[in-house]
């Protein structure tokens, strides 16, 4: 048996999240100086109770980092054309530097299509073809906010990546895929798993790095982990405990902490970070549109 070493070190993704939004704040405060408000508009179609509270949040932190907030809510039965022709007006308002597009949409609604709509130069959440693109052949692209978050809060806990292995559980094209890019950016050796994955347990053993996002609740146990590994769960998995709402991520925490070497919960970890990184992409397009030289350092 393994001798137990101690438990991991907890990422504290609400306090680096929040260090960024002071960071952010001065940021927008700088740019208002300079005449330059940057604008986002959320658009959110349908009344999914999660969607409302992500929306929200991101209208609140939006605000209270001094962006302008513009905020669209469609009725679930908004036809396809008439959510193309709002980002059609957002896509040529001056004042908008930064759409996004709640996701899911409702299933009469092609969500590529209007991914594909949006203008790129506004595209915050780097879902945009030509975005995906600039990604994959490393370029300046808005990038998108979770995989940008995770990367941050990596890179707080270990700045030097070349040459370590990264499991990436999780191959979707707003998280497991982008992330895998960004991984290899920094020389990571890249393996994305899923579904058809054969001995998942085996190959998470192997990662340096081990990224979950299928959103399995407690999917990853602590015998998956390699010693000392750094373990990132982007999973929110909604589940009733004691008749409350509780959040649960893709790895079984506890079981995580006795082995792990550093470790993000849900809630706190990847979350906040992602909302973060939405207002820093906004800024960043606001900036880029202008032709204004941005205030944020680049990591
Ligand atoms: N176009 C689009 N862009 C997105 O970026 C996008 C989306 N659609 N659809 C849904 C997912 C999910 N997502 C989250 C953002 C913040 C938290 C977050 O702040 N979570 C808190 C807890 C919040 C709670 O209590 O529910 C935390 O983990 O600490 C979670 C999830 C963005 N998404």
């Amino acid at each position: 048996m393994g001798t137990h070493t101690s438990e991991a070190t907890l990422i504290d993704g609400a306090a680096v999240a929040a260090g960024l939004h002071s960071e952010l704040r001065s940021a927008v405060e700088n740019l208002v100086e300079r005449g330059l408000t940057p604008g986002l508009a959320v658009v959110l179609v349908g009344n999914d109770p999660a969607s409302s509270v992500y929306v929200r949040n991101k209208i609140r932190r939006s605000v209270e980092a001094g962006l302008r907030s513009f905020h669209h809510e469609l009725p679930s039965t908004t036809s396809e054309t008439d959510l193309l022709s709002l980002i059609d007006r957002l896509n040529s308002a001056h004042d908008v530097d930064g759409i996004l597009v709640q996701l899911p949409l409702p299933s009469h609604i092609d969500a590529q299509k209007v991914t594909a709509a949006i203008d790129p130069a506004k595209d915050v959440d780097g879902f945009h073809p030509m975005n995906v693109g600039k990604l994959s052949l490393g370029g300046g692209a808005l990038v998108p906010c979770t995989p940008l978050g995770c990367m941050l809060l990596i890179k707080g806990v270990r700045s030097q990546l070349a040459g370590l292995n990264a499991v990436i559980v999780g191959r979707s094209n707003i998280v497991g895929k982008p992330l895998a890019q960004l991984l290899l950016r920094e020389n990571c050796t890249v393996t994305v798993a899923h579904s058809r994955t054969e001995d998942l347990p085996s190959l998470c053993r192997r990662a340096d790095i081990l990224v979950a996002a299928v959103g399995q609740p407690e999917l990853i146990r602590g015998d998956w982990i390699k010693p000392g590994a750094i373990v990132i769960d982007v999973g929110i998995n909604r589940a009733e405990h004691e008749g409350r709402q509780k959040l649960i991520g893709d790895v079984d925490f506890a079981g995580a902490r006795a082995v792990a070497g550093a470790l993000t919960p849900v809630p706190g970890g990847v979350g906040p970070m992602t909302i973060a990184c939405l207002l820093r992409n906004t800024i960043d397009a606001a900036c880029r549109r202008h032709g204004v030289s941005s205030p944020i350092g680049n990591s």
